[in-house]
């Protein structure tokens, strides 16, 4: 439902227009410094209304830790932090709500909550959620030790130069998407399990919430598909398992193996986009012109990195604080 992880645990609340959002972090190991210093500079990359072609809606996103520090260091209790919602403006969804927006969630949402949803911004579907997974992400990050993960957008709108591609849905009038390619460094090997517990498969899923994410690729991806397997085999050069070229993305059967892991995440534009489209009113029953009045971000992608990276790290938290554990038992 909303909470992922098996010892690392993200719990995910609130909704965009409500009093707050924010998570709740069970399984956290006692003893980090965690304060608000940790937070802010992963908050601050994901906020709306900084970098062109974002959000006008300016929030503070302050974190206020509710339980789980102590002095300044986590306690090893849940740790729970809220961000009050104090810029919201909800007529915009008053007066776009006979047509249910087409790529967003009004219709499924309204579908399978009976109409009890909470539709102001998107409700609880809305990417204001994932402040919240921000703050989980940087603590987590802090759980990986010596792991760095580092994601950055390599394509807007088609363009491997963002500002070009972010140019082009200004031009137009309209939404764009984008690539984000992560990498990971100092990665332990032999995270992950073989089938359904594969690195792969966890940070697919962990990735796949993030809203507007279509598409993940690890290493070489669906180019591997085109390659002759000596073209994408990965030539081992050292006993640490060190690869020559790293098509892998650096997980073999599940399993990281030392090397850099790399991905590619595929971001569809935002779907309120300012041009025209036809859509359903269902009020009248009929198909109407319509176009979206509201503060929208042209280009999701451009504040998706610090996401990315925030769920990588929750998993490869989980991943390590998994291994930590069975490694304990082999040797008890
Ligand atoms: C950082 C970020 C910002 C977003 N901003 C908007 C937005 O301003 N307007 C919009 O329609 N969708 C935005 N989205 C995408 C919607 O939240 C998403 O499309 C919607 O929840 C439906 O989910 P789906 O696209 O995964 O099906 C954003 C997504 C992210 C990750
Ligand atoms: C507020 C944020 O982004 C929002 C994400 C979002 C969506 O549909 O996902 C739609 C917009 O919501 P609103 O119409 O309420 O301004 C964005 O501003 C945020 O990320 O903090």
């Amino acid at each position: 439902m909303n909470t992922f992880g098996r010892l690392f645990r993200v719990h995910i609340f609130g909704e965009s227009h409500g009093e707050s959002v924010g998570v709740v972090i069970d399984g956290c190991p006692a003893g980090l410094t965690v304060d608000e210093t940790l937070l802010l500079p992963d908050l601050e990359r994901r906020k709306g209304g900084i970098q062109k072609g974002t959000t006008p809606r300016k929030e503070a996103d302050f974190p206020l830790f509710k339980s789980g520090i102590f002095n300044g260091k986590t306690t090893g209790a849940p740790i729970a932090i809220f961000f009050e919602n104090q810029n919201t403006r909800s007529e915009d969804y008053t007066s776009q709500r006979s047509i249910p927006r087409p790529g967003h969630a009004d219709f499924v949402a309204n579908k399978k909550f009976g109409g009890y949803e909470d539709y102001r911004g998107g409700g609880h579907f809305s990417a204001r959620l994932t402040t919240g997974l921000v703050a989980a992400g940087s603590i987590a990050k802090k759980v990986i030790g010596p792991s760095s993960i580092e994601a950055q957008v390599i394509e807007i709108g088609g363009e491997s130069d963002p500002e070009k591609g972010l140019q082009k849905a200004i031009n137009a009038k309209d939404s764009v998407g984008g690539i984000i390619e992560c990498r990971v460094k100092q990665v332990p090997i032999g995270l992950g399990e073989p089938f359904f517990d594969s690195v792969e498969s966890l940070l697919a899923h962990a990735l796949f919430s993030i809203p507007a994410v279509k598409g993940v690729e690890f290493g070489s991806g669906f180019d591997a598909a085109r390659m002759f397997g000596s073209e994408n085999n990965d030539s081992i050069i050292d006993p640490n398992g060190t690869t020559k070229s790293n098509h892998a993305g650096g997980i073999n059967g599940g399993i990281t193996n030392g090397n850099d892991l790399v991905f590619r995440i595929a971001i569809k534009p935002a779907s309120s986009t300012p041009k025209e489209q036809e859509s359903l009113n269902w009020d009248t029953n009929t198909i109407e012109s319509f176009s979206i009045k509201g503060r929208h971000d042209l280009c999701v992608a451009l504040r998706a990195p610090v996401i990315v990276e925030a769920l990588t790290a929750i998993v490869l938290a989980d991943l390590f604080l998994l291994d930590q554990q069975a490694q304990r038992r082999h040797t008890d």
